[in-house]
């Protein structure tokens, strides 16, 4: 199974890359962590805000992979404590798909791409931005992935 990162936005601060590489080398073999950053929109093009995050959709759709469970995060998604979200990757491994979890760009994600997902995540009540996210998100797997698997990583 794959986690599969489908996020706006390929330049990323240099501490962000380094911290999100230091969790996703982390993963055993059977439960990778890919990401797959896509271009975001430039915002200098008079394009309207609904132009911009429909165009970075149809990049987020060509990463998705075919037949992927769809987890959006948006922080109006559902709260979920480590040990949540440890028994929704257990439940994710256990139909044996890849997930795809999806991560918008400055304003967010589409409409339509939201409405396609089959979970909702929030990593937290604050907006956070987008370099953060992937980060928290990639730290935030790991810690599931060891309350899953009793790795002392996670301690109670
Ligand atoms: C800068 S935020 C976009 C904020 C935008 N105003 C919105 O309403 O979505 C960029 C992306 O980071 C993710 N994000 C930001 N805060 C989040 C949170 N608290 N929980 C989960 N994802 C979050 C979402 O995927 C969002 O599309």
């Amino acid at each position: 199974m794959r986690l599969v990162l489908c996020a706006v936005g390929q330049k990323m601060p240099a501490w962000a890359d380094e911290a999100y590489e230091d969790f996703a080398k982390r993963f055993p073999p059977e439960m990778r962590l890919a990401l797959k950053a896509v271009k975001a929109e430039p915002r200098t093009t008079g394009k309207s805000t609904e132009q911009l995050m429909a165009a970075e959709a149809q990049r987020l759709e060509a990463a998705c992979p075919k037949g992927a469970r769809r987890v959006i995060l948006d922080e109006r998604g559902d709260r979920v404590t480590s040990k949540q979200l440890a028994q929704r990757l257990e439940t994710w491994r256990g139909d044996g798909r890849d997930v795809a979890i999806f991560i918008g760009g400055p304003d967010g994600l589409d409409p339509a791409l939201k409405a396609t997902a089959d979970e909702m995540l929030r990593l937290s009540d604050l907006t956070l931005p987008h370099a953060f996210v992937r980060v928290l998100l990639a730290e935030g797997l790991y810690r599931a992935w060891s309350v899953m698997e009793g790795h002392p990583y996670h301690r109670e």
